[in-house]
């Protein structure tokens, strides 16, 4: 467990595997930690660096008042990667992790050599929905939408399992100025254009059952960049590298391998 104090915001970030390997950055998702890539980083290669961190608002980072841009979003990850001297990553982006991964990459090609844009495009819902969504929160907190975002992070299966209610809890526990500081940052980002310029080797990742990132929607972003690639995961929801890390891990692997990255 580190602490990387980057101008006012500490980030609470791990590194993981081969301290000399290939690096593989995460960033995840809205309302949850870092801990959302623990079985995906177990079935992971050996001779791999995995970085990841809690984004601000999140985990046991620091949580400056709200709401966050985007742009504070990227700078924050940005810093990081310039505090552990990384360079040539492939960063592994899931949903708001996703459109961090893409600003980071249209910013910092030096610093993104590979892009996996899993459950995430280019823009996300409406501002509309976003803001319903805060007030909804600032005057009630997270508990009251919990089942409904339960129904979009995860398939049918899982939300059977007792596993869900661990995820449940990471969620309720976030807190709600960092967690609406997100959203309303989400709210504001369209990478449409930007995105469309990129040039690197890139991989989508969908879950057929996803209520908050369909599969069309991350196809369509993922074909802003020419010769990318596309996997769809069955059966899982908004967080398949939590329903079937084997897959996801495959799936991962699989890529890092065509890249060379491994
Ligand atoms: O709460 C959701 O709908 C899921 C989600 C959207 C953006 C993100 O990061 O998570």
């Amino acid at each position: 467990m580190h602490i990387a104090n980057l101008d006012g915001v500490s980030l609470h970030y791990r590194v993981d595997g081969d301290p000399d390997g290939a690096p593989v950055l995460f960033a995840n998702s809205l309302g949850t930690d870092l801990r959302l890539w623990d079985s995906t980083l177990a079935l992971m290669p050996k001779g791999l660096k995995f970085i990841r961190y809690d984004k601000r608002g999140h985990g046991l980072s620091s949580m400056p008042p709200g709401p966050y841009s985007m742009g504070a979003l990227v700078t924050d990850v940005e810093r990081l990667c310039d505090h552990l001297n990384l360079r040539d990553c492939v960063m592994v982006g899931l949903s708001i992790g996703g459109m961090i991964a893409q600003g980071l990459a249209v910013k910092r090609l030096d610093i993104v050599r590979g892009l996996v844009l899993s459950n995430t495009a280019a823009k996300i819902g409406t501002p509309e929905m976003w803001n319903e969504r805060n007030a909804a929160i600032q005057s009630g907190g997270i508990e009251p939408l919990a089942d409904g975002v339960m129904e979009r992070w995860f398939g049918k299966a899982f939300r059977a399992t007792p596993e869900m209610a661990l995820w449940r809890a990471m969620l309720v526990r976030q807190p709600v100025e960092g967690y609406t500081g997100c959203s309303a940052a989400i709210a504001g980002t369209d990478f449409y254009t930007p995105t469309s310029g990129l040039r690197l080797p890139a991989l989508g990742i969908a879950g057929d059952q996803d209520g908050s990132t369909p599969p069309d929607l991350v196809r369509e972003t993922v074909n802003l960049i020419p010769g990318s690639r596309f996997h769809l995961i069955r059966g899982a929801g908004h967080l398949p590298c939590v329903e079937n890390p084997v897959e996801y891990a495959q799936t991962l692997t699989t890529f890092l391998k065509e890249i060379g990255h491994v």
